[in-house]
């Protein structure tokens, strides 16, 4: 038996859903950066989910069931007043939430392929309203009840501000969600596929998956990255800062890929909205530093930003807290983690890789008296 730590270059399924190739992501066949520029949101989870974009009409009738199936039962949000509110991460709700959203769906246990779909749009569509009603919660404000009239991004910000965007603040909000759609098999979608190729429900998917998103070496990761600029604070202090960590082994957050080597696609995008938006918001600080930062991190360690660097930027200057910077994540990957779980249970075989075991060599129970 052979062992590849982090089974880094192991290829574990086939998929048809998002290749990353030459540092080049598509979704189904089509570039990142023509999504980005060219479909919404709405449109990338129909591609993800059916493998092809959708007509006028198709997409119509797709964002009406969305919209149908974006309120979540009231039990939710009142279990959530009852969580200790001053200490608990925002993903960690988002894990339950999800989880007991199962028990209130009589048919969380159906496994043929319309309800599989159809649990698809429940979640995708109560996701952003968990996670907005969330945040309302701890402050103490009621739910804002999800407006039909608004696209998935513009509803989510409505949500969670009680306020309509801003056109811009929609349209980039809808580009990131976009960006962060699905990503070939990362550890949350992989996550999701060992728990379904169980046979197990869509929301157990659902709900490991953000579990492994949840960790800062991937999607957690958006979050401490503002947090780190919030502790260094300012330009004069950036060199200070990274080189000190770097010389204690530590990592920055937002550098480094386990597939990408010679960049991320998507933070290139982000970057270009980041500094759209600070230059609108008239504040810079953070897309100065952090482009300090990206200066220093290539020099010193050839490393360069993933996805994660730039949208914390971006999501700060959408008003957005920081502590739900990883929920918005999995707002967005959601469509990902429903396609294959879909994608798994239309071919599946039980996933079970062997361990080498290297723990003692067999001996034999010593009686209690003599340990
Ligand atoms: C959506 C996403 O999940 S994108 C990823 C988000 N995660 C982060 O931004 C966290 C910071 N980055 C990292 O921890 C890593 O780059 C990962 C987890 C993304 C990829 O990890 P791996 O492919 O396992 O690379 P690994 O952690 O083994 O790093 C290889 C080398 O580069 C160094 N390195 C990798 N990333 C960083 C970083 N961000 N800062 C400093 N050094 C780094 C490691 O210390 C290691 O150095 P060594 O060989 O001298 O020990
Ligand atoms: O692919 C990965 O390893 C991490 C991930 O989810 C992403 O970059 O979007």
């Amino acid at each position: 038996m052979t062992t590849t730590r982090g089974l880094e270059g192991v290829v574990a399924t086939t998929s048809a859903i998002s290749s990353i190739k030459d540092d080049v992501l598509t979704y189904r066949g089509y570039s990142i950066q023509d999504l980005a520029e060219q479909s919404t949101f709405e449109e990338t989870i129909y591609l993800l989910w059916n493998g092809e974009l959708p007509t006028a009409d198709q997409l119509q009738a797709f964002k009406a069931e969305l919209a149908e199936n974006a309120s979540v039962p009231n039990e939710l949000f009142e279990f959530m007043k009852n969580y200790p509110l001053e200490t608990v991460h925002p993903m960690a709700v988002l894990r339950t939430a999800i989880s007991t959203l199962g028990i209130y769906d009589p048919d969380a246990e159906l496994m043929d392929k319309q309800s599989n779909k159809e649990k698809a749009i429940k979640l995708q569509a109560k996701i952003a309203t968990l996670v907005a009603g969330f945040a309302r919660i701890r402050q103490g404000l009621q739910p804002v009840v999800p407006n039909k009239s608004l696209s998935y991004a513009a509803n989510f910000l409505y949500m969670l501000k009680d306020r309509v965007p801003s056109e811009v603040e929609a349209q980039m909000f809808d580009k990131a969600l976009v960006l962060h759609a699905d990503h070939e098999l990362n550890a949350s979608t992989f996550t999701a596929r060992v728990c379904v190729a169980t046979l197990s429900d869509m929301y157990s998917g659902i709900t490991s998956a953000i579990g492994a998103l949840k960790g800062p070496l991937h999607g957690g990761a958006n979050e401490q990255v503002m947090r780190m600029l919030e502790r260094i604070g300012s330009i004069e202090w950036v060199d200070d800062y990274i080189l000190n960590a770097l010389e204690n082994k530590k990592k920055i957050m937002g550098f480094g890929h386990r597939v990408y080597k010679n960049g991320d696609p998507r933070a290139k995008i982000l970057k270009t909205m980041a500094r759209t938006l600070s230059e609108m918001s008239g504040d810079s600080r953070l897309y100065d530093m952090s482009l300090k930062i990206e200066i220093l991190m290539k020099e010193k360690k050839g490393l360069l930003p993933n996805t994660d660097f730039y949208s914390a930027t971006l999501y700060h200057i959408l008003g957005i807290d920081h502590d739900l910077f990883t929920p918005v994540f999995a707002i967005s990957r959601t469509s990902g983690w429903a396609a294959h779980i879909l994608e798994q249970y239309n071919d599946n075989r039980l996933i079970r890789p062997r361990a080498e075991y290297n723990g003692p060599r067999l001996r034999r129970v010593t009686p209690m008296a003599q340990r």
